[in-house]
C-alpha cells in the first residue's frame, strides 16, 4: 500500500538543491530522534550531487549524527574503484568525505576493479546479500526499510538504473541486478529494482531541466513503469516528486 505521490516545485536548480537538502537533514535528524539510527539510500545525478554539495554548505548538517547514518547507493555505474563518473566517487566528493560517517556504514556497491572483477551479476548479488543481511524481521523481506530513498530521473524516465523497456524494469524476484547495454553512459551498471526501492519508508525522485518536463509530467500522468520506469518508484509512507519549474513543466497546473 502507498501513497499517492506528493509534487512539490522550487524555482530553479539550486532551490532545488537547497531546499531538498534541508529536507534531507530534518528526515535524518528526526529518524534518529526517533530510532536513534537513520538510513538513507543515494542517488547519482547532477540533482542528486548537487544536493550532497549543499547539504555540506549548510550549517544545519551539523544536527545530524553522521557516525549514525547508514548509506546506500540505489545504482552505481560499475567503473573501477574511484572513478570520477562513479556515484559513489561523486557521493565522496561532495559529503562523504567531509562529514564524520562511520565507514563500515557506508554501503557502496562493488566497482569492476573489486573483489568480484569485471562481473557486475556478482557485484548485484553480493549488494542483494549485504542488502538481505541488513534487513530486520520487521522489514518484513529481504531489504531494510530504508527511511529515504533518493533517486534521479532521466530524460526517457530512467530512475536508478533502471530503463524503460529494459530486463530491470520486469524484475519482480531480485532485488539488486546488473544492468547491461544501458542508453545512457557507461552500458554497464548495478541496480536496486522497483520491488527494492519501493520497501523504502519514503522515495524522493529528484530532477529538475526542461529536458525532463515530458518524462515527469508522464509518470505523473499515469504512465506504466516499463514505459516509464520513475512511474513505479513509490515510498511505503510517502512518495515526493522534488522538481525546478522547468522540469514541472509540461504538468498541468494544480487544481
Ligand atoms: O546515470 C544516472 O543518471 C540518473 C539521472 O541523472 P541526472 O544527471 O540526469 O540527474 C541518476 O538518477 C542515476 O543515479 C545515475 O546513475
Amino acid at each position: 500500500m502507498t501513497a499517492a505521490p506528493q509534487v512539490v516545485v522550487l524555482a530553479n536548480s539550486d532551490l532545488l538543491a537547497a531546499a531538498t537538502a534541508a529536507r534531507l537533514v530534518t528526515k535524518l535528524v528526526d529518524a534518529q530522534a526517533s530510532k536513534g539510527t537513520a538510513s538513507v539510500v543515494l542517488t547519482g545525478g547532477r540533482t542528486g550531487t548537487a544536493v550532497l554539495a549543499q547539504l555540506l554548505a549548510s550549517p544545519a548538517k551539523d544536527a545530524v549524527d553522521w557516525s549514525n547514518v547508514d548509506f546506500y547507493w540505489g545504482d552505481e555505474r560499475f567503473l573501477p574503484s574511484g572513478h570520477p563518473e562513479r556515484n559513489e566517487t561523486q557521493a565522496r566528493d561532495a559529503l562523504l568525505d567531509h562529514v564524520p560517517v562511520d565507514p563500515s556504514r557506508v554501503h557502496a556497491m562493488e566497482p569492476s576493479d573489486g573483489k568480484f572483477g569485471d562481473d557486475p551479476d556478482a557485484a548485484a548479488e553480493a549488494y542483494a546479500g549485504l542488502l538481505a543481511s541488513k534487513a530486520q524481521p520487521d522489514d518484513q523481506g529481504l531489504v531494510p526499510t530504508f527511511d529515504v530513498c533518493l533517486l534521479g530521473v532521466g530524460e526517457e524516465g530512467h530512475t536508478a538504473s533502471i530503463f524503460p523497456g529494459s530486463p530491470a524494469v520486469h524484475e519482480t524476484e531480485r532485488t539488486v541486478v546488473a544492468v547491461r547495454d544501458c542508453p545512457k553512459p557507461p552500458p554497464t551498471r548495478v541496480s536496486l529494482t522497483l520491488p527494492a526501492i519501493r520497501r523504502s519508508g519514503e522515495v524522493w525522485l529528484l530532477t529538475g531541466g526542461e529536458a525532463k518536463a515530458a518524462a515527469i509530467a508522464m509518470a505523473l500522468g499515469g504512465a506504466g513503469e516499463v514505459e516509464i520506469p520513475a512511474a513505479g518508484a513509490r515510498g511505503r509512507q510517502h512518495t515526493l516528486w522534488l522538481l525546478d519549474k522547468a522540469a514541472a513543466g509540461k504538468l498541468p497546473p494544480p487544481s
